[in-house]
């Protein structure tokens, strides 16, 4: 198999720029008619990743919205990823993990080892913690061409508190997009990214890591095209934009998912050339 950023790259340009975000929230169960427990968690995820992954490059789950149904609904997440997978997707599990080396060790195995029923072919991962407590993740990512996001410079208000703070070289989030740098030093499409908001506004941090840039913020939270050109800048090719609420609100019938999507994956392919 090749490494998950070749893979990603080749999937970009075959399917176009777009992670889909299959986010179960209560609110959207109940605009698609479904109730909030794990049989309308199986309708709900099951329409939306049978509809959109044949589609998009990569379909990303939130895991807490499946952790919240129990079992059922960790069961019905590893439907979605098998799901998600066959029509052809890269999987991205979205669980923003992050713990002491021995315990990150089997979130790895959970989460990146093919063995597991929960493995994708990427997870976010959070690292404040420090970042090489991540290592376990990423030496499993590598021996497996899965992929990890590490969060940089989240779509979130609270963010710039800990993101923006001030360290002897830089800022926090300086020194996690360094850090995710020479994790692909040498690679043209590196499997290591960074998980930046639309809607951070200006930066001054190097944001161009040599591997693949999660961009949530998009749509419901209020990213533009132009937002995102304005903030990444040369980096922009690397750029995969995700997009959950806006999609899923086009729900339930899977046509109008695909059009949202689609139409989606037009407005950021521009920036890709
Ligand atoms: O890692 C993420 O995906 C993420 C990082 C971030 O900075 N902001 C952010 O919104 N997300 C996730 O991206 C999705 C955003 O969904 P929408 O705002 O509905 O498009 C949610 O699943 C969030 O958990």
């Amino acid at each position: 198999m090749k490494p998950f950023g070749e893979r990603l790259y080749a999937a970009m340009e075959d399917r176009g720029p777009l992670c889909a975000g299959v986010d179960p929230h209560p609110a959207l169960l109940d605009a698609w008619g479904q109730t909030d427990s794990a049989t309308g968690l199986e309708r709900f995820a099951l329409t939306a990743t049978e509809a959109l992954a044949p589609h998009v490059a990569v379909v990303k789950p939130q895991s807490a919205f499946f952790e919240r149904h129990g079992s059922a609904g960790v069961a019905v997440l590893e439907r979605v990823i098998a799901t998600a997978r066959e029509a052809g997707a890269l999987v991205l599990l979205d669980v923003k993990r992050g713990d002491i080396g021995s315990t990150t060790q089997a979130y790895a195995d959970a989460y990146l080892d093919p063995r597991s029923p929960l493995a994708a072919d990427a997870m976010t991962a959070s690292p404040y913690l420090g970042f090489h407590s991540l290592d376990p993740l990423l030496e499993t990512a590598r021996a497996h061409d899965a992929g990890v996001f590490v969060l940089a410079l989240t779509s979130n208000p609270e963010a710039p508190q800990v993101q923006h703070a001030r360290t002897p070289d830089g800022t926090v989030a300086g020194e996690v997009l360094a850090s995710l740098r020479e994790l692909n030093a040498g690679e043209e499409h590196g499997s290591f990214g960074a998980v930046v908001g639309a809607t951070i506004g200006e930066t001054e941090e190097d944001l161009d890591v040599g591997g693949p840039l999660l961009v949530p913020g998009v749509g419901a939270q209020g990213g533009t095209p132009e937002s995102v050109r304005r903030i990444f800048g040369t980096a922009v090719h690397r750029v995969l934009p995700a997009s959950s609420r806006e999609i899923l609100a086009a729900g339930p019938a899977p046509a109008a998912l695909v059009a949202t999507a689609r139409a989606t994956a037009d407005a950021y392919a521009a920036l890709l050339t």
